[in-house]
């Protein structure tokens, strides 16, 4: 980092981290002051800034110790009227660096003090935000005495969804100068905040650039006191019911963390500011911040955070990678189907911007399509301000719906989304094939179906792939991208940047059943039914796994997606149904250990939310609350007897690690076949498809931190009381990793000599 010293000039390049920029409340705040002229202008009287814009990334001691040095300095140079401390190359800062942040070297380093240093100076301080003002780099700019924003300028605290609290200050600081609701929606969500549009009746004056207005010569009147620019000095803005507001906010900020400390003890500190003095409330900060920098959680998410980035370099075990492959421009989509997926896909993409044809089979499907669509899009515009302008949805040439197949000859790229039927699926595609244009991308939309078995109806099986997406598809942030045995890197760099640009976190995958998330889920799923058998009911398994921080627990879920689905899927394969030879025992597939119960279900109409009644009864059909059904539990009753099945009661240990240490278990087999290039690959699926808790850092991550041995032995344990149960004996990857001392994760797959292939 670098301070630049002019005869009246400091300016302080503020590099946390390269990112960075500004935020709305602030900018309000200005606004609501005044114009951004007559309140920068008065105050940035006598200083005259220049800025170069450079970009550096520096360790935070070099900047804490550069930002305190040149304060110093700034504070002893007479010649010197006032600071402004500001990013370089058009950003702010983007707050500390992550990696690395919980290690024992970094737990001394602390930025509160330095915040304290830039509030105290007897000089004003100006933070000039651009780009991004991120965690500690927000929590500089609330240390200076005023704060200016590019209307572009993005602002937040986001150390919560790293698992900890502003701790440099913020907590106490932010409250005091937008109050305690938005200081409060900020600091426990994390959100980031910039200015769409001015709020109403005020005028946003034209900032085109902040280094454009800086470099003008400006001038502060001399004698402004800088005491009540103070934000410590300043009292939180009193509620008239704040008690009953901390009450309620406690209660909101509890039911959406599921198990995540970070966001409540982000509230405490908050909390703290409403009822001590900025010195103690300081202390109860650092207090909390360093109980979540211990807690686990913090380490866990910050994993999460790298995954992310992680996936997006892709590889192939052939060798394909996205430093060498180049995605093509998307101008044009279309979509086949409009059931629940095609709809959903269809709205993403709008929202994306790119022009969609949406394609069903007749025009009663159609039209039946086209209501739910456009339902779906304006629900979607009224979330976002200026949404249906943006959209503009009801413009042909955004958005068209046909049933006639021609119209796809010229888009670049197109989403099959019809049910999951082979032949269905190989007819559509051999259509594509012949009807779009040469360059055009076939992408199909499936959960588990071959994607080489699709790509040979084709004669371009180069440009097909599977995009599986999740329900609801413009909401679900996963975008699962399986490649096939002759799928080219131009297509998977293309279908990873749609990924990109619909918002969602796209993991390229290989081609077997299921593929990576489904196929782990399999044995999770398998599990909790048996454990029905065994003696334990719906209720007391999703209280278990909703516990541990899912979200919705195996057959809240199953009720939700609807049961017909598995339904159809073992029909297909053969399991249940007519095409079951005859004389195969109950309970017993292929040699192995299978419930009936699902399809017994099924066979009594019990899909589930949709017929009202499923795992759980509800209230009507379409009903969303769930209750324990007493005709669930006899009928498990007789079924136990009828199979003579010894009922026996379950703990919550037990069926934690049944369910999670299976699904584990193929996570290892997927990573040892070369399906999933790492484990990082298999939490982000997870965390971003599954409902997986981020604060765990995904499945594999953490087997990482019960220890690969505890796994290994209760999968042993486990799976000696259950022979019949493939899923349940331990992947020889695990045992492998065992036996070579438990590595740790990022060292998982040196283990393996060389990644196989399964295409
Ligand atoms: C002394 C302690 C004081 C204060 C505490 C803190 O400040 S905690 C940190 C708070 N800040 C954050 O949490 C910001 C996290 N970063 C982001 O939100 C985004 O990365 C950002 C800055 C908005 C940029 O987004 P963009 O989509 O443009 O890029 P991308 O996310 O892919 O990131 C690019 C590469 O930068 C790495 N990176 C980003 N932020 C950090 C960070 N805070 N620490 C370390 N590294 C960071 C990211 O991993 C990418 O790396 P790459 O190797 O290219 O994959």
């Amino acid at each position: 980092m670098s301070i630049h010293t002019h005869t009246h000039i400091y300016k302080l390049a503020s590099k946390l981290h390269v990112q960075s920029g500004y935020t709305v409340i602030f900018f309000k705040y200005l606004i609501c002051k005044n114009t951004i002229y007559t309140f920068i202008v008065p105050f940035l009287i006598s200083m005259l800034i220049l800025c170069q814009p450079h970009l550096l990334l520096v360790s935070v001691e070099i900047f804490l110790q550069a930002l305190e040095d040149g304060l110093k300095r700034a504070d002893a140079d007479p010649s010197v009227k006032a600071v402004m401390i500001c990013g370089e190359n058009g950003k702010f800062s983007a707050g500390a660096d992550i990696k690395g942040f919980s290690s024992p070297k970094r737990r001394g380093i602390a930025l509160g003090p330095i915040v304290s240093l830039i509030e105290r100076s007897e000089k004003p301080v100006v933070a000039a935000i651009e780009g991004v003002a991120l965690g500690g780099g927000l929590e500089v700019a609330l240390g200076c005495h005023y704060r200016i924003a590019h209307v572009k300028a993005r602002m937040g605290l986001p150390e919560v969804t790293i698992g900890l609290l502003p701790g440099a200050e913020g907590t106490q600081r932010l409250p005091r100068l937008v109050g305690v609701p938005a200081a409060l929606d900020m600091i426990t969500t994390g959100k980031v905040l910039c200015l769409v549009i001015p709020p109403k009746g005020v005028k946003i004056c034209s900032l085109p650039d902040v280094d454009a207005l800086f470099c003008n010569s400006i001038f502060l009147p001399p004698g402004q006191p800088l005491g009540p620019r103070r934000l410590s000095l300043k009292p939180v803005p009193k509620l008239p019911n704040m008690e009953a507001f901390l009450s309620e906010a406690l209660v909101k900020v509890k039911k959406q963390a599921h198990g995540c400390l970070a966001p409540e003890l982000c509230f405490q500190a908050v909390k703290a500011a409403t009822e001590q003095p900025f010195a103690d409330g300081v202390r109860r900060e650092q207090e909390l911040f360093n109980v979540l920098l211990t807690s686990g959680q913090a380490q866990a998410l910050q994993y999460a955070f790298f995954a992310e980035r992680a996936v997006q370099k892709w590889t192939t075990p052939s060798g394909a990678s996205w430093k060498s492959a180049s995605p093509q421009p998307i101008h044009k989509a279309a979509v086949i189907g409009l059931g629940t997926m095609g709809r959903g896909i269809v709205t993403s993409l709008v929202k994306a911007k790119i022009p969609v044809v949406a394609l069903e089979q007749d025009l009663e499907y159609l039209n039946m399509g086209r209501k739910a669509v456009m339902f779906l899009l304006e629900r979607e515009a009224m979330k976002m301000e200026q949404g249906a302008q943006t959209l503009d949805f009801h413009n042909p040439a955004r958005l068209q719906f046909t049933v006639d197949f021609d119209v796809l000859r010229d888009v670049d790229l197109v989403i099959e989304a019809v049910f999951e039927n082979m032949a269905l699926k190989k007819e559509i595609f051999h259509k594509l094939s012949r009807i779009c244009k040469p360059g055009a991308f076939l992408c199909t939309n499936t959960s588990a179906l071959n994607i080489n078995e699709i790509a040979s109806a084709t004669s371009r099986p180069q440009q097909v792939i599977g995009t599986h997406f999740f329900s609801p598809a413009h909401v679900m942030k996963l975008l699962e991208i399986i490649y096939g045995h002759h799928t080219s890197p131009t297509t998977i760099a293309t279908a990873m940047q749609l990924a990109k640009v619909l918002k969602k976190v796209g993991v390229v995958v290989g081609n077997c059943f299921g593929f990576a998330g489904n196929r782990m889920m399999f044995p999770y799923a398998q599990q909790a039914v048996f454990l029905l058998e065994e003696g334990s009911r719906p209720e007391a398994v999703d209280q278990v796994i909703e516990d541990f921080g899912f979200r919705i627990g195996p057959f809240r879920m199953s009720d939700l997606a609807g049961l017909d689905v598995g339904w159809r899927s073992r029909k297909g394969q053969g399991l249940t149904g007519p095409s079951l030879p005859p004389g195969t025992p109950a309970r017993q597939r292929h040699g192995h250990r299978y419930s009936p119960l699902p399809d017994l279900l099924c066979e009594n109409g019990r899909f589930g939310q949709k017929t009202g009644k499923g795992w759980y009864q509800y209230e009507k059909a379409g009903g969303r609350t769930a209750k324990p059904d007493p005709w669930l539990h006899s009928f498990l009753s007789q079924y136990r007897d009828t199979h003579r099945i010894k009922t026996r009661f379950i703990d919550q240990e037990e069926i934690l690690e049944r369910c999670l240490f299976s699904l584990i278990n193929e996570g290892f087999d997927i990573l040892a076949e070369g399906i999933a290039s790492g484990p990082e690959h298999l939490d982000v699926i997870y965390i971003n498809g599954y409902g997986w808790p981020k604060h765990r850092g995904g499945p594999m991550f953490y087997a990482s931190t019960v220890g690969l041995s505890r796994i290994l032995a209760k999968l042993q344990k486990y799976s000696e009381a259950h022979p019949d149960v493939p899923g349940l004996q331990p992947s020889a990857f695990l045992k492998k990793l065992v036996a070579m001392g438990n590595p740790p994760l990022k060292e998982w797959m040196s283990y393996l000599s060389r990644p196989n292939n399964k295409l």
